[in-house]
């Protein structure tokens, strides 16, 4: 049998994936792209960059310039964007598309990010019915026709647009169970992280862990793209090309760090996470369970609080910003989440970069306080995040822009691919329970690679 098997599995039992899984739906569905639609190329050259949020799709290639600066923080980024993409709009063609940089920022923001000004880009929508931020809200009460009765089109991106309602969970027994795939030293982590918590050295930290597979060959990116938009409708599926021999950074992630259009922006953040159940009942009961769960709530209330205390200093006015008291309850293929949907109003001039520079990372993805959170992440995770919890997304010239932080993914290398998935601790959490929630993680990409064998 062809399929994946994983690499670094401390028990030695192999867990396979079949990879031809994905392309098969692709095609008994009729999802395909049509033909001659752009996404149908085989690569686009070089610096590839796609990022496709719930209803609009950019997809950018070629390198006009790059963006490089003596150091990696907000106010530099931000002044060296406005420059370069001053100067690219002057030296454009008549009729050649405003200028925007476009790229992937690492969860260390103080290290180089990857921010270009691309050769080629376009923007599409990715297909009706699934578009704005109230549609991903909680949508279990709705009536549900089930994935199969869903009629999913290709979208004029190419990538195929899922079916309008998506609530019912793609695959929640399979990759949740993740078999012979016990990881030791993420268990022993959470463990010391949380007696570190309790010895009060901080309140909430977010660790995560690795899981590398490997193909039988080249991975196919197009259909895992469409796999992962199939199964998450509501996400921001990423597929980047990073620098070097780095691979690609590819993901559906379901978390939007901020946009901003004309001085108003958007903020979704996610933190407080339980698994779906394919049982309706039970995953309703799940849901509500959630949203009261205290130990939950708490590890989201650290995320809004520090978003508010950052965006205080953007606003000109306490009104001009809306963060509402209690979070709601947000599907993703695979998981609950408590979400909190934030909008403000931003001073004039405040550039999306500003922004994102301030804002990140958010304890959603590193922990509060931030310095100790770090130093703890830094003790006890054994790798690299590299772009990991990291951000994706463009700006333009007129401070727009949209960023995601890239979750539920991994860096493919040929055939080989390297998933990340972390969880939030504070006190009164255990290794299984953050094991469990990470495993379930793993599964918005595994689920795009094939299935659980
Ligand atoms: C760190 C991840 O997810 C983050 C952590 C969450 C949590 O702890 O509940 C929820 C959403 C994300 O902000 C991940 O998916 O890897």
């Amino acid at each position: 049998m062809t399929g994946f098997t994983v690499l670094d599995d401390p028990t030695g039992t192999a867990v396979v994936l079949d990879t031809a899984h994905a392309r098969r739906r692709s095609r008994a569905t009729g999802t395909t792209a049509p033909a001659g639609a752009p996404d149908d190329d085989a690569p686009l050259g070089h610096a590839e960059f796609r990022l496709a949020s719930p209803d609009v799709g950019l997809v950018a290639h070629g390198v006009r310039e790059r963006l490089d600066v003596p150091s990696w923080d907000g106010p530099t980024v931000a002044a060296a964007a406005r420059d370069l993409l001053a100067r690219a709009a002057s030296a454009r063609w008549a009729g050649e598309p405003a200028p925007i940089l476009v790229g992937t920022i690492p969860f260390d923001s103080s290290r180089p990010a990857h921010l270009v000004v691309p050769a080629h880009q376009s923007w599409r929508p990715v297909g009706a019915g699934h578009g704005d931020q109230s549609d991903r809200r909680d949508q279990s009460h709705q009536d549900d026709p089930g994935p199969s009765s869903t009629v999913p089109a290709p979208a004029a991106d190419g990538e195929p647009a899922a079916g309008p309602v998506r609530s019912a969970p793609t695959d929640p027994a399979g990759p949740t169970a993740l078999p012979g795939r016990d990881d030791v030293v993420f268990r022993a982590a959470v463990g010391r992280a949380v007696s570190q918590l309790e010895d009060g050295v901080a309140e909430k930290v977010v660790l995560a862990r690795t899981l590398d597979v490997s193909a039988p060959g080249p991975l196919d990116r197009r259909a895992v793209r469409a796999a992962m938009r199939r199964a998450n409708p509501d996400a921001y599926v990423f597929d980047v090309e990073l620098p070097g021999d780095q691979g690609h950074l590819v993901g559906a992630s379901p978390e939007l760090l901020v946009s901003v259009r004309d001085g108003v922006l958007h903020s979704h953040p996610l933190a407080g996470s339980a698994p779906r159940s394919a049982d309706p009942e039970e995953d309703r009961a799940t849901a509500q369970r959630l949203l009261t769960s205290e130990k939950d709530l708490r590890e989201h209330a650290f995320v809004t609080d520090a978003i508010r205390e950052v965006l205080r200093t953007y606003v000109a006015h306490e009104d001009d910003l809306d963060v509402p008291a209690t979070p709601e309850l947000v599907a993703t293929s695979h998981l609950w989440h408590l979400g909190t949907p934030i909008s403000a109003r931003l001073k004039p001039g405040v550039s999306v970069l500003d922004v994102v520079y301030a804002l990140h990372p958010t304890p959603a993805v590193c922990g509060h306080p931030q310095a100790a959170a770090r130093e703890l992440i830094g003790s006890l995770e054994p790798f690299d995040r590299g772009f990991y919890t990291g951000l994706v997304g463009w700006a333009d010239q007129a401070g727009n822009g949209e960023w995601a932080i890239v979750l539920r993914c991994g860096v493919v290398r040929g055939a080989d691919v390297r998933l990340f998935a972390g969880a939030g601790v504070v006190v009164g959490s255990t290794p299984e329970g953050e094991h469990a929630e990470t495993a379930v993680k793993f599964s918005t990409l595994l689920s795009a690679l094939g299935s659980v064998s």
